[in-house]
C-alpha cells in the first residue's frame, strides 16, 4: 500500500472511483464491501442510517461493513478506499502478465494452487486468510481441477490446504443474498452441492486428502469420498450441521453411520462433536496420523513411493472399491441436497448464518 504522509487527495479519490468502474475483474464480495463502506465514510462520515433487517441480507452487510468503521476519520477512510483500488489495479495488472514456462504451476485459477510433479497432481485450496473456506469460485475451480486431474498422465491426485487450516467449510457469505433472491440462489447451490460431490464419486484414479489442519463441515463429509486420508495431528474435524440449521451433505448421512456405526455418525452429524485426529482415525475417517512437526515430509515421502507403483493397476483396484456403491451414492447425494435446498431457505439456517457473519457466533 502506498500511504502518503499527506494522505490521498480528492483528486487521487475520485481518480480511485472512476477507476474502479473500469475495473474488469470483479473484486469479491469481500472487497466490495470494504470498498463501500470505505467510500461511505469518505464521503458521509460515521454510519448514519438505521440498520436494516435481519433478512435484508445485502443490505446489512453493507450497512454492518459501514458501521465497522466507527469514528474513523473522512481523511483516512478515501486514503484506505485509494489504496484498496490500487491494489485492485496492480494486482489485475499482474494477473495479466505471460508466467515463465518453468513454472509448473497450472494457470487459471485464482482461488487454488494445482501443480503436476513426480506422477502427482496437488491440488491446494488457497485463501489461507480466510481458513480456505469454500466460495462457489472455489466449487467450481475444484470441478474444473478434478476434470483435469482425471485426464492427466498423474497417478495419484491429492487435495490440500494452504495454511493453517484444511478448509473451514462452506464459506458462509456465499449466502449474502437479498430475500428475493433466495429461492433461486438455494436451487442453484443445490445443483452446485450435487455436481461438486458427484465429481467426488466418480474421480477415477487414488485421491488423498492430505489433512494439513482443522476441517469443518463438507471438508470433513467429502473425506470418505478419498481413497487415503492423511491427517496433521494439528488436525481436527468438525460438523457443526445443525448450529447451522443445516443437515449432512456429500453422502455422509449414509457413508458415516456405515464407517462408524449409527450412534458415532449421530454425534457428529446431529449434534457436532468436535474429533481430534486420533479420533477420527479411530473411527475409521483417517487412514493415519502424523506428528505435524513431520508430516509434511513423512506424507509426501510416502505418496512419491506410492506414485511410482503401476498406474493402471491403482486405478483399476480403486475402481473396483469404489464401483459398488456408486450408483447408490448418486441417488443419496441428489437427496442431501434437494433437503438442503430447503433448509438454507429456513429462518434457523439465516439466523445461524447472521449470527456468524456479525461475529455473535463462533464454531
Ligand atoms: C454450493 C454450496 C454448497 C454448500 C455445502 C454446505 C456445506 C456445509 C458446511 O461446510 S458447514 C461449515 C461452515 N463453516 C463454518 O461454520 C465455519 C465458520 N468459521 C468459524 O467458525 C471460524 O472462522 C473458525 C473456527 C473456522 C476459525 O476461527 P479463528 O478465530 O481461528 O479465525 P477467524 O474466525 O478470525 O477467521 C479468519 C477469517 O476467515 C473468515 N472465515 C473463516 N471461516 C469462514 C467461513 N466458513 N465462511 C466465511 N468466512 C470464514 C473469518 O470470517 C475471518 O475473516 P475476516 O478476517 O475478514 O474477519
Amino acid at each position: 500500500m502506498s500511504k502518503t504522509a499527506m494522505g490521498a487527495s480528492q483528486k487521487d479519490f475520485e481518480s480511485a472511483v472512476n477507476q474502479m468502474k473500469l475495473l474488469k475483474k470483479d473484486p469479491g464480495n469481500e472487497v466490495k464491501l470494504k470498498l463501500y463502506a470505505h467510500y461511505k465514510q469518505a464521503t458521509e462520515g460515521p454510519c448514519n442510517t438505521p440498520k436494516p433487517g435481519v433478512f435484508d441480507l445485502i443490505n446489512k452487510a453493507k450497512w454492518d461493513a459501514w458501521n465497522a468503521l466507527g469514528n474513523l476519520p473522512k481523511e483516512t477512510a478515501r486514503q484506505n478506499y485509494v489504496d484498496l483500488v490500487s491494489g485492485l489495479s496492480s494486482s489485475s495488472d499482474s494477473s495479466s502478465q505471460v508466467k515463465p514456462e518453468a513454472d509448473r504451476k497450472q494457470a487459471g485459477y485464482e482461488t487454488l494452487v494445482m501443480t503436476s510433479e513426480d506422477g502427482i497432481t496437488k491440488i491446494m485450496l488457497n485463501r489461507p486468510t480466510k481458513m480456505n473456506a469454500l466460495t462457489t469460485q472455489m466449487y467450481q475451480e475444484i470441478m474444473l481441477a478434478l476434470e483435469a486431474a482425471s485426464k492427466d498422465d498423474s497417478t495419484i491426485t491429492v487435495l490440500t490446504g494452504n495454511g493453517s487450516y484444511f478448509s473451514s467449510g462452506n464459506d458462509l457469505t456465499n449466502f449474502v443474498i437479498s430475500p428475493d433472491e433466495l429461492e433461486e440462489r438455494a436451487r442453484r447451490g443445490a445443483i452446485l452441492l450435487r455436481d461438486f460431490v458427484g465429481c467426488f464419486i466418480d474421480f477415477p484414479k487414488p485421491l488423498v486428502a492430505v489433512v494439513n489442519g482443522p476441517a469443518v463441515g463438507i471438508s470433513v463429509t467429502i473425506l470418505r469420498l478419498f481413497d487415503l486420508v492423511y491427517a496433521s495431528d494439528r488436525a481436527t474435524f468438525h460438523t457443526p450441521f445443525s448450529h447451522l440449521g443445516q443437515t449432512p451433505e456429500a453422502c455422509s448421512s449414509y457413508t458415516f453411520p456405515s464407517l462408524m456405526g449409527p450412534a458415532k455418525a449421530a454425534e457428529m452429524l446431529i449434534f457436532g462433536k468436535k474429533l481430534t485426529a486420533a479420533e477420527a482415525c479411530a473411527r475409521g475417517l483417517v487412514t493415519e496420523v502424523f506428528p505435524d512437526s513431520t508430516f509434511q515430509k513423512e506424507v509426501w515421502t510416502r505418496l512419491k513411493a506410492y506414485s511410482k507403483l503401476p498406474r493402471n493397476a491403482l486405478r483399476i483396484s480403486k475402481q473396483m472399491i469404489r464401483n459398488h456403491e456408486k450408483e447408490k451414492l448418486h441417488a443419496i447425494n441428489a437427496e442431501e441436497s434437494r433437503i438442503l435446498q430447503e433448509r438454507w431457505q429456513s429462518d434457523e439456517c439465516m439466523n445461524a448464518i447472521m449470527n456468524f457473519l456479525s461475529r455473535k457466533a463462533k464454531l
